[in-house]
């Protein structure tokens, strides 16, 4: 480190300035962004494609960002100095909340930001309540004010009344037509405070995200808190101990530009030769094996699947390909686990651990796009710790796996703290929502005048139900969920099994508790009559409890062939009515003799409200 002139890089810590946008979807971030890397020379009109923060395509299309992003930009203030900005993407949905909340710790502040025309909205809320949590400087701007329906000084007033922040000074933009964008910079400048860590002190960096690369292994995408790194270091992971050479550092600009080193306060990336990113933890701090920090950095959380769902080819030749694209999507997704399974009904597949729903759509939609599969996917569900009569205890992840209950003795369900932050208009409708989902009512804090954080026990297997939709549909979209598991409680739970034609389909069997097991029953035997389509023959459904039918209806048989009207007639029609149906089939599953679309498979989740509501 000799050759290291240590006053200038004390000089130059005091010009860095990491921070985030949060925005609620649609209210200009990525527009904002591009405005910044131009007037930053980051990155020339000319070359601007589309807008370069989000780089997935499946981002752009469902409105949020999956993986994270950092750019370095250099900016020459006014002042006559230049200075160095990390500004760093985050997610924005609650099953990615821990990464958004590991992203907002590698700043000092953000900017947020809120359209004009629609003012501030729930996302909005959740993700400006994580970065006040962790004491950022937040700068708002009010987006959009071109537009002639924009209101910015209703969109102050909301901003104070329902974060309860200062927006007097808010900055005034359009992110399309550049009006206000130089204020930002300058903003970023003055409000923002330099990073406060200290250069002397041993390596310590978080790590924030990290992306799986062919050539380089893991990138690591960190930033440092204290110290310093260079190529050639040994680093050490502080969560698991793994050791790995420093073989490259960087920042992205907004394409990797090596460096021979990064700083305390620097947001870049390390490659090492890392080969599993399941190693590399999000929130885990890095640190040097021959002189490491004392004690990692706060907030670090082992993320594990919280829902776990049967993935099935519809087509069982594909199950290799089902296999290998799995393989591929978990190299760049650390959080996705899974393992073959076997069902009677649905052949061969694997049950895959999920975050959340939404992580479970995303994987689900990019098997099907990116690797062309067409998928059975089973209903989500929860792992339970069951306690056998045999005295053995064992975890099941799959409702078809729950012993008969002639050999259980005890069913434990994972239990979650939930914070759901709420205007105090709303507490009303989200504790109904919280009590109906057998949920306990732990406390309610008033954050100030205007917002309350409600907290609940909860079961987990009633959140990833529809609890986050009824919340943000009672609510306004209003409320802001997030939760954490605390562990295991026993609870009155019974296996639900649906039978088609008299035999019992495996996949669609579910765990349920025993006060809402009728009403269940109920539904999902009416959601099923539904979407099964009517077969040549009379198809029962029942769905039953051990021995006893609880629910029953019938899918009735067709009255006509489809082919009777072309009797004798138009072979074209004829073949074009036949590929019809064989495209109507593409997503079917025959089970036993009945043959059973995608969507039945998740009927379960298609509950209203009044249906999960025990009686
Ligand atoms: N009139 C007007 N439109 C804007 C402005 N800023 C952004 N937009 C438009 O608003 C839409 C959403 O902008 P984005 O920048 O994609 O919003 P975002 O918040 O990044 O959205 P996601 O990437 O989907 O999260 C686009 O059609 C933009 O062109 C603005 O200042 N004025």
């Amino acid at each position: 480190m000799a050759d290291i002139d240590k006053q200038a890089l004390r000089e130059r810590q005091k010009h860095i300035r990491n921070f985030s946008i949060v925005a609620h979807i649609d209210h200009g971030k990525s527009t904002l962004a591009d405005r910044i890397l131009e007037l930053t020379d980051t990155i020339a009109k000319r070359d601007m494609q589309a807008q370069v923060l989000d780089d997935m395509p499946l981002e752009r299309e469902r409105g949020i960002t999956i993986k994270l992003n950092a750019v370095e930009l250099h900016y020459t203030a006014k002042n006559g100095e230049t200075y160095i900005f990390h500004l760093i993407d985050t997610p924005g949905h609650v099953d990615f909340s821990y990464e958004v909340s590991r992203s907002l710790a590698a700043c000092e502040g953000a900017l947020l930001l809120v359209d004009a025309a629609q003012g501030v909205e729930a996302q909005t809320l959740a993700n400006v309540y994580l970065a006040l949590d962790d004491d950022l400087e937040i700068v708002p701007i009010i987006n959009k004010v071109d537009l002639p329906s924009a209101q910015p000084e209703v969109v102050k007033e909301e901003i104070e009344e329902m974060i309860g922040l200062d927006a007097s000074d808010a900055i005034l933009t359009s992110a399309k037509t550049g009006l206000g964008v130089p204020e930002v910079l300058e903003r970023i400048v003055s409000d923002i405070p330099a990073p406060s860590g200290d250069l002397d002190a041993p390596l310590k960096a978080l790590i924030f995200d990290s992306v799986y690369d062919a050539y380089r292994g893991v990138v690591l995408a960190v930033r440092i808190e204290d110290g310093i790194v260079q190529v050639g270091d040994t680093i050490e992971l502080m969560s698991n101990q793994k050791r790995y050479e420093v073989t490259e550092v960087g920042v992205m600009s907004p394409k990797a530009v090596q460096k021979d080193y990064l700083m305390v306060g620097d947001v870049g990336y390390i490659t090492a030769a890392i080969k599993t990113i399941q190693d590399t933890r999000v929130g885990d701090t890095v640190t040097l094996a021959d002189n490491p920090a004392d004690k990692p950095l706060d907030g670090f959380r082992q993320i594990t699947p919280m829902v776990y769902s049967g993935l099935f080819p519809v087509d069982n030749a594909k199950f290799n390909d089902l296999r290998e694209a799995l393989e591929k999507l978990q190299l760049n997704d650390a959080a996705l686990e899974f393992e073959p399974e076997t069902s009677q009904a649905l052949g061969f597949g694997f049950r895959v651990g999920f975050l959340g729903l939404l992580h479970m759509d995303v994987v689900q939609e990019r098997l099907e796009r990116d690797f062309d599969l067409d998928l059975i996917m089973t209903a989500p569900s929860v792992d339970y710790q069951v306690d056998k009569t045999d005295g053995t205890t064992i975890t099941i992840d799959n409702p078809a796996e729950l012993p008969d209950s002639s050999e259980v003795k005890e069913i434990r369900e994972p239990y979650v703290k939930a914070s759901i932050m709420v205007p105090n208009d709303y507490v009303g409708p989200v504790m109904e929502i919280a009590q109906r989902k057998r949920g306990e009512f732990v406390t309610m804090d008033y954050l100030d005048k205007y917002r309350v954080n409600v907290i609940y026990n909860l079961p987990l297997s009633e959140i990833i139900y529809d609890f986050f939709d009824q919340l943000k549909s009672s609510t306004k979209g209003y409320a802001s969920l997030d939760y954490e598991v605390t562990g295991y409680r026993a609870s009155d739970l019974v296996k639900m099994d649906i039978l088609l034609n008299g035999d019992p389909v495996d996949a669609l069997s579910t765990i349920v508790h025993k006060d809402f097991a009728y009403d269940r029953g109920h539904n999902i035997v009416a959601k099923l009559k539904e979407t099964i389509p009517r077969q040549q023959f009379e198809v029962p459904i029942q769905a039953a409890i051990g021995t006893k039918i609880i629910a029953r209806s019938t899918v009735k048989a067709y009255r006509k062939n489809v082919l009777a009207k072309c009797y004798g007639g138009d072979i074209t029609r004829k073949r074009k009515l036949l590929e019809k149906q064989k495209a109507g089939k593409k997503r079917m599953k025959a089970v036993g003799s009945v043959e059973v679309p995608q969507e039945a498979f998740m009927s379960i989740l298609k509950m209203n409200e009044d249906d999960s509501r025990g009686k």
